[in-house]
C-alpha cells in the first residue's frame, strides 16, 4: 500500500495549525511517533513476501540464527498454549506436522525444543527431504518420526494425531505455491474433516501461516486446518489481517526477529493504526459550520428507518449539524425523533446516499422514492462535473432537475472537495463511464459487491464471468482492488472484517481492515447506522482541511490526490468506530484474531499463558443498530484519549 504516501498526504492536509489553536492536541503531534512505533507496527502492519524476503536477506546475510529464533517463539508459545489448557509439558502429547522448506524448518527446531523440556513429540513429515539440520537436532533430542507418502500411511496416523494435545502446523508458510496438493493436501483435508466432527481435536499451532492459506491475498482455496494459535515470523503478513484468512489464524503472535520495517511500505494495516489520523479536533472557537455539516438524501417511503438510523448516527458523532433531503414523509418522521436535524436542500461538507433508498430492483415507482433517487443521480453527476474543467459540461449535467430540488446549492459543489458516502440504493446510479468518484466511498456488503461488479463490467468490456456472492466472500480483497479500478472509488467492503481499498488509482492501493466489530453487528440497519456515521467523519474532517488550508492549495492538483489519499483513512476511521461502538453496546470481547504484543526470542513473554487462558471471551449480548449509535460518543471519546 502507499502508506507512507498516505501519511504524507494527511501530514499536508492537516498541516499548518498552531497546536494551541485545538483543544486535542494529540492526533497530529503523535502520528509519526505511532506510526513509527515498532510494536505497534509489528502488530498491525502486514508485509507481502516479496518484501518479507527482503527484510530477513540482510540479517540472514549478517549470519542471525532467524530459524532458531523463531523456533524458540514457537516453542515457548506451544508450552503457553498447554499451560493455558492446563496441560503439563511432560503428560503432553505433541505432533509436529513437517513440510518440505524452511517452514518445516521451524517446526523441527522447535519439536527439539519441547521434547528436551520434556513433552513427547511425534514428527509427521509429508517430504522426504525435510530440513536436513532441523531433522538432525528433533531426532537427537528423542523425536519419533513418521513420514508420509500415501492416504493409506495417512488413515494409519490419524487417530493419533487427533488424540494429540496439540498440532504444530510447520508444513507450507510463505513458500507455498497455490493450494495444498498431494500428501500434504490429503492429511490436511482428512483433519479438517475431524476437526469439524470430532469430540475432541488437538489445538493448532501453526508456524508463521496457516498452512495453505493465500499469504498475500488472504484466500482459502485449498484444505486449511484452524489454527488456535498462530506465530508469524518476523512481521505479520497480509493473510494474518486479511479475510477470510484472518479467521482461519485464530490468535496471532508475532515473533519479533529485528526486521528493519524501514525497508519498505506495508501492503496492507489494521484500521487502528490510522483512524486516528482524522480526528478532527476540536477548537474553543468552533461553530456548528466549522465542526462540519454532514448531508444526507437517505431513506424512503418504502424504507423509512434508514433514514433515522442514519441521520441519528451522523448527528451523534461529532459534526455541527446534520441536514436531511428526503419525501414529505420521512422528514416528518424524523422531525418528531431527531429535533435537531436541518430538513431541506443546501450546503453540507459531506453527503451520504442511498442508505434505505430502494435500488433499481426494487424502486416502486413511489414518487417520493423515484425523487430520492433522482436527487442522488443528479448529485453524483455534479461531483463528475467538478472534475471536468468544460464548463458546459458542468450545465448540462444540472440541466436534469430543477435547481430548487436539488439537494445541494449548486455553486457549492466549487472547489474545496466535498467527500460523498454511496451506500446502499444509490451504488447502481453509478457510471462508470462519466464518473470520477476518487472522493467518494461506497460501502457495498458482498452481495452488493457482486451485483456492482457485474454491472459496472457488462457496461464497459468484454468481461464476461459473472461474479458471484461466494466469489466475493472468498476473495474480499481481490473483489474490492476490481470495484476500486473500475470506479476510482474508495471501497469499503463490508463483512465480520471489513476491507478498504482506496487511494488514487495510479498508486498502490491502500489496503486497510476492520476486525473489531462482533457479530451481534450483522443486524438490520447496523449499515445504516455505518454510512452516517462515516460521512460525518468525512464532513468533520473536510470542514478541517477546507478551513485550514490556503486557497493556493486547494486549487492545487496536489489538494486532490492528497484528499484522494485521505478516503481510505476516512472510511477506515468509520468502519473501525462502528465496530468499536457495536462492541461497547454488546460488551464483546474481540471474538479471535488478538494479535498479541510481540514475542521476543530474547526475552519469551511469562503472561503469555494468561492471555491465551482467556480464550473464554465475553461473546457479549444481542444488540439493535440503534444501540450502536448510543455508543458512537464514547468511542469517539475513547479514540480522541489515546489518540
Ligand atoms: N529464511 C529463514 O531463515 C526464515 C524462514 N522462516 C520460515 O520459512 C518459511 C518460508 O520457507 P520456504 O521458503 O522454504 O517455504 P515454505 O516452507 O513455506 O514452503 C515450501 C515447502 O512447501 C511445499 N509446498 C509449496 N506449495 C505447496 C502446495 N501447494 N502443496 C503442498 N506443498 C507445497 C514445498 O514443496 C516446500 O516443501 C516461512 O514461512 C517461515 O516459517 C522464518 O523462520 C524466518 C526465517
Ligand atoms: N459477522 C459479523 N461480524 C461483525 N460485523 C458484521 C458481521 N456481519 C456484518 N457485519 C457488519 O454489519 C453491518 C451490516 O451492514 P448492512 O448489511 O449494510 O446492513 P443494513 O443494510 O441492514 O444496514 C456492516 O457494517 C458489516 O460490516
Amino acid at each position: 500500500m502507499s502508506f507512507s504516501a498516505a501519511r504524507a498526504a494527511y501530514q499536508r492536509l492537516y498541516a499548518g495549525v498552531p497546536s494551541s489553536q485545538y483543544r486535542n492536541t494529540g492526533n497530529i503531534a503523535n502520528t509519526d511517533q505511532s506510526a513509527s512505533n515498532t510494536d505497534m507496527l509489528l502488530t498491525h502492519a502486514a508485509w507481502n513476501v516479496k518484501h518479507v524476503r527482503a527484510m530477513e536477506q540482510p540479517l540472514l546475510e549478517a549470519g542471525r540464527p532467524l530459524m532458531a529464533q523463531a523456533a524458540h517463539c514457537i516453542a515457548q508459545s506451544a508450552v503457553a498454549l498447554l499451560q493455558s489448557r492446563g496441560i503439563r509439558l511432560e503428560q503432553a502429547r505433541i505432533i509436529a506436522a513437517i513440510g518440505g522448506g524452511n517452514n518445516g524448518g521451524d517446526g523441527l527446531f522447535a519439536a527439539s525444543e519441547l521434547r528436551t523440556l520434556g513433552a513427547t513429540v511425534t514428527l509427521v513429515c509429508t517430504s522426504d527431504a525435510p530440513h536436513a539440520q532441523g531433522l538432525a537436532a528433533a531426532q537427537q533430542a528423542g523425536c519419533d518420526c513418521i513420514t508420509l507418502h500415501t492416504d493409506q500411511d495417512i488413515a494409519q496416523v490419524l487417530t493419533t494425531i487427533c488424540d494429540a494435545d496439540v498440532i504444530i502446523d510447520a508444513l507450507a508458510g510463505i513458500g507455498i505455491k497455490g493450494s495444498l496438493r498431494g500428501v500434504t493436501g490429503n492429511l490436511v483435508q482428512q483433519l479438517r474433516e475431524a476437526q469439524y466432527t470430532a469430540q475432541h481435536f488437538p489445538a493448532v499451532l501453526a508456524v508463521d501461516t496457516p498452512s495453505g492459506v493465500g499469504v498475500d491475498d488472504g484466500s482459502c482455496d485449498g484444505p486449511i486446518l484452524d489454527a488456535t494459535l498462530t506465530v508469524a515470523c518476523g512481521v505479520l503478513k497480509p493473510c494474518h489481517l486479511l479475510p477470510p484468512a484472518a479467521y482461519v489464524c485464530g490468535d496471532i503472535i508475532v515473533a519479533d526477529l529485528d526486521f528493519d520495517l524501514t525497508l519498505s511500505d506495508p501492503s496492507v494495516v489494521h484500521a487502528d493504526l490510522v483512524a486516528h489520523w482524522c480526528m478532527s479536533p476540536t477548537r474553543f472557537d468552533d461553530s456548528k459550520y466549522s465542526r462540519g455539516v454532514a448531508g444526507l438524501v437517505t431513506g424512503s417511503v418504502a424504507y423509512l428507518g434508514a433514514a433515522l438510523l442514519s441521520v441519528r448516527a451522523a448527528s451523534r458523532a461529532g459534526v455541527g449539524m446534520v441536514r436531511y433531503c428526503g419525501p414529505e414523509h420521512v422528514r416528518a418522521m424524523l422531525l418528531a425523533q431527531v429535533p435537531e436535524a436541518v430538513l431541506g436542500s443546501g450546503t453540507a461538507s459531506a453527503w451520504v446516499v442511498g442508505s434505505g433508498v430502494p435500488d433499481s430492483r426494487h424502486s416502486q415507482n413511489s414518487v417520493g422514492d423515484e425523487q430520492q433517487r433522482q436527487a442522488i443521480a443528479t448529485l453524483l453527476q455534479e461531483y463528475c462535473a467538478l472534475g471536468q474543467t468544460d464548463h458546459e459540461a458542468q450545465q448540462s449535467h444540472t440541466e436534469q432537475m430543477p435547481a430548487e430540488q436539488l439537494p445541494v446549492e449548486p455553486s457549492y459543489m466549487a472547489q474545496p472537495i466535498r467527500p460523498m458516502v454511496i451506500d446502499a440504493g444509490a451504488l447502481d446510479l453509478i457510471d462508470p463511464h462519466t464518473q470520477q468518484l476518487s472522493h467518494t466511498i461506497v460501502t457495498p456488503h458482498a452481495a452488493e459487491c457482486a451485483r456492482l461488479l457485474n454491472t459496472l463490467q457488462s457496461q464497459s468490456s468484454a468481461q464476461l464471468t459473472q461474479v458471484s456472492v461466494h466469489d466475493v466472500l472468498n476473495h474480499p480483497v481481490a473483489s474490492a482492488l476490481q470495484l476500486w479500478q473500475t470506479t476510482g472509488a474508495t471501497v469499503l467492503l463490508k463483512g465480520a472484517h471489513t476491507v478498504i481499498v482506496g487511494g488514487p488509482r495510479e498508486q498502490e492501493p491502500t489496503i486497510i481492515v476492520a476486525d473489531n466489530a462482533c457479530s451481534w453487528m450483522a443486524t438490520a440497519g447496523s449499515g445504516d447506522v455505518l454510512a452516517g456515521l462515516t460521512g460525518a467523519i468525512c464532513a468533520s474532517a473536510s470542514e478541517w482541511i477546507a478551513r485550514h488550508s490556503t486557497p493556493e492549495y486547494r486549487a492545487d492538483a496536489q489538494y486532490a490526490v492528497d484528499f484522494a489519499h485521505l478516503m481510505p483513512i476516512l472510511a477506515a476511521a468509520g468502519a473501525h468506530w462502528h465496530g468499536f461502538a457495536g462492541r461497547l453496546a454488546s460488551g464483546a470481547d474481540r471474538s479471535h484474531g488478538v494479535v498479541y504484543p510481540p514475542c521476543n526470542p530474547q526475552q519469551p513473554q511469562p503472561a503469555l499463558h494468561a492471555w491465551l487462558r482467556s480464550t473464554m471471551r465475553n461473546t457479549g449480548k444481542p444488540i439493535i443498530a440503534s444501540d450502536i449509535i448510543e455508543r458512537i460518543p464514547a468511542a469517539m471519546q475513547a479514540a480522541y484519549q489515546t489518540a
